[in-house]
């Protein structure tokens, strides 16, 4: 159940508490992180694009800055650091430039740890076939209208069409529904800034992943607090995964990375707010230290 945070009613212990952009504090300086904190450990989860580097016209130049590696290492040598990212792992690496942390990718469908090697969950494998005969599919389909750019992904396919023509983005999503439609039941798209991305329909999400990290990763203590940063739609299924962790223990803290004001009446499960990287940057350099 969701419980507006401001229709005069007390939230329901582990209830994901949902408010807008505009009404969240700044986490440098929110009462809620710092009390949240307060002798505790946290445990960091990062996601990727618009949070660990701006978001950026071409995916393949969306490429972490030495100062931002150099804050994430810092944090790593006082806390649990995992990068969650809808992008392909490998990728992930290549434009972080990180080998030593834990990176969930493929929207936390594909986890690596570099102590305990690939990281087993339920939804795993299974759509191997699918998801190779759909990249496929997509990938012959999409050459046709100019401007979009294909991304496989270990489990899904995205067609970005930042770059298509007004008049021929229609195009794509008549592709993308024709896709779906040939495989009934088996395909869902996950939304996303200028990209339709297909993904088999299992019940798998950033928040499943962080759950199961918490698991793997011995984190479920009382004295560890999880902290989520994210940007995207797909980040508040961490923000209300670690908000429901309320039920029967403390719950964990989502800080939604975006500008309220270029987006205030974004719904979000999140406790607090940063607008921009840099200010990621100074937040997680903060709890460094
Ligand atoms: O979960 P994330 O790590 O935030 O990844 C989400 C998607 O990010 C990438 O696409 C987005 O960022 C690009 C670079 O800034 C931008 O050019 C694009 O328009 C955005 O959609 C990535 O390419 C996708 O695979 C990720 O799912």
């Amino acid at each position: 159940m969701t419980v507006p945070a401001d229709d005069g009613r007390a939230p329901q212990r582990g209830a994901p508490v949902t408010t807008t952009a505009d009404r969240l504090p700044h986490a440098l300086d929110a009462a809620e992180v710092s009390e949240r904190l307060a002798g505790r450990r946290p445990a960091v989860f990062l996601d990727y694009d618009g949070v660990l580097t701006p978001i950026v016209p071409r995916p393949e130049d969306a490429i972490m800055t030495d100062a931002m590696r150099d804050v994430l290492h810092a944090l790593a040598g006082r806390c649990p650091v995992c990068i969650v990212s809808g992008r392909d792992r490998a990728v992930v690496a290549e434009l972080s430039g990180v080998d030593d942390l834990v990176i969930a990718g493929s929207h936390g469908f594909d986890i690596h740890d570099p102590q305990r090697g690939v990281i087993e969950h339920e939804a795993s494998r299974g759509w191997e076939d699918l998801v190779a005969e759909v990249t496929e599919r997509v990938r012959t389909a999409a050459a046709e209208i100019e401007g979009t750019q294909v991304e496989p992904k270990h489990a899904s396919v995205a067609v970005h069409d930042r770059h298509v023509a007004d008049a021929d983005r229609p195009r794509v999503q008549e592709l993308v529904d024709a896709v779906l439609a040939e495989h009934p039941g088996q395909l869902r798209v996950t939304p996303g800034k200028f990209v339709h991305e297909i993904q088999p329909k299992i019940d798998w999400n950033k928040g499943k992943a962080v759950e199961h990290l918490i698991g793997v990763l011995d984190l479920d203590h009382p004295d560890v607090v999880p902290i989520y940063l994210g940007d995207d739609i797909t980040d508040e299924d961490a923000f209300r995964a670690l908000a429901r962790r309320g039920d029967h223990r403390e719950p964990g803290l989502g800080i939604l990375v975006i500008d309220p004001a270029d987006a205030p009446s974004r719904e979000t499960a999140a406790t607090a707010v940063l607008a921009t990287v840099d200010e990621v940057a100074r937040f997680l350099d903060g709890l460094a230290r």
